[in-house]
């Protein structure tokens, strides 16, 4: 191992919790690696990026899209080390106590710590199970709704009748021409007042039913109709369409800690069980985020923050003992002084000028 591969810290999953360990780590002035499985950061929100968040404070009602923004280029203030596309599969220590962590494609990360920040682990939504259905997720075959403009004065179909699912249909049907879901049970099976509002609306629901092909348009790019099967009377029908959504759940891998060789307490077969300080029971490895289970904890955005900035204090001191148990406030912390007299500069600039 080359010295300059060896990291201060390195964080695991870039969602809220990691970039900001990853921010933190920087403004503690730590050489910091943050790597994700997905091709993008921002973790879970990507599930629900034109919801509005209402809870994180300070911030007035924001799309999750647009915290994303935020969280990412805050994240990435001091120039971090950031991997893409990268699973890491296990973490082990070598004789010098590294942390060595092993990923899918081959490669060994060095680190005198880790923040361990995987949220519920890695989630891929499931996909819809018919031959050959991928090669239309370029065109209209949607796993999520990233923007409710797309679906504007469109035939949309959402298939699937959870929580998620209903929540959908019903912000799209004032905007889409026409919604339908179709659900394979013979009742919704999310919240009562959801499912309600649904019923109450101009979209129609289809129950026990399926979707069992997609027929494509004349140049193979699209898909024009579904054929609908209810299992319960054998009909089938077949619906113009001009988008699909598919909303069956998230298929869900949490096997880091469980193929790690470091000995973690675990809660619940999954959880990191942790302090309310984010240490994990090994010395080095700390935890933020909704892995993180403490009495206290709270499994919300805001709440990553602390236990991101806890992580990273503990990790501070693991490898400097004499270091400061916290770091200093940005408003007076050295480190943004530089920055802090650009914006200025930008602030006093006068209104028009470029
Ligand atoms: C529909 C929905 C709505 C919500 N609304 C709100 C809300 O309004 N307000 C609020 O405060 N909270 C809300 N939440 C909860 C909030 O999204 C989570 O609490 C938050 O995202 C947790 O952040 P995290 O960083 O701990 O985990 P995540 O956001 O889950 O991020 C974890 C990241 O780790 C990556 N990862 C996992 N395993 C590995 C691995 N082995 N190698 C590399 N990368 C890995 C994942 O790909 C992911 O990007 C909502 C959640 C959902 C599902």
């Amino acid at each position: 191992m080359e010295q300059q591969d060896l990291f201060d810290v390195t964080v695991i999953g870039g969602g809220p919790a990691g970039l900001y360990s990853t921010f933190y780590s920087g403004l503690r002035e730590m050489k910091v690696k943050l790597i994700e499985y997905q091709p993008r950061l921002g973790g879970k929100i990507h599930v629900y990026p034109e919801k509005m968040i209402w809870d994180v404070g300070g911030l007035t009602p924001t799309t999750g899209e647009k915290l994303i923004e935020q969280l990412v280029e805050q994240g990435l203030t001091f120039n971090p080390t950031v991997v893409l596309n990268e699973k890491v599969e296990s973490i082990t220590r070598n004789e010098e106590g590294i942390f060595v962590l092993h990923t899918a494609s081959g490669q060994v990360h060095f680190s005198k710590t880790i923040i361990v920040a995987v949220g519920g682990g890695i989630l891929n939504p499931q996909k819809l199970e018919i031959d050959g259905a991928e090669r239309f997720e370029v065109s209209n075959l949607n796993y999520t709704v990233k923007s409710f403009n797309r679906f504007k004065d469109k035939t949309v179909i959402i298939s699937g009748g959870g929580n998620s699912a209903i929540d959908w249909a019903n912000e799209l049907e004032p905007i889409a021409k026409k919604v339908y879901l179709t659900y394979r049970k013979d009742s919704l099976a999310g919240h009562e007042s959801q499912s309600r509002q649904l019923m109450e609306s101009s979209a129609v629901c289809f129950l026990n039913t399926t979707i069992t092909k997609l027929i494509a348009c004349d140049d193979h790019e699209s898909i024009e109709h579904v054929e609908l099967t209810n299992h319960a009377t054998g009909e089938v029908s077949y619906l113009p369409i001009d988008e699909v959504i598919i909303n069956h759940g998230y298929e869900r891998d949490t096997s880091l800690l469980r193929n790690s060789k470091v000995d973690i307490a675990i809660a619940d077969n999954y959880y990191i069980e942790g302090t309310p300080a984010s240490e994990s029971s090994m010395e080095g490895i700390y935890a933020a985020g909704d892995i993180l289970k403490h009495e206290g904890k709270l499994n919300l955005i805001a709440g990553t923050f602390q236990d991101a900035a806890n992580a990273v204090n503990k990790a501070k001191q693991y490898i400097q003992p004499d270091a400061h148990g916290v770091g200093m406030v940005s408003s007076h912390n050295e480190i943004f002084k530089k920055r802090n007299r650009e914006l200025i500069k930008e602030m006093m600039k006068p209104a028009g000028v470029l």
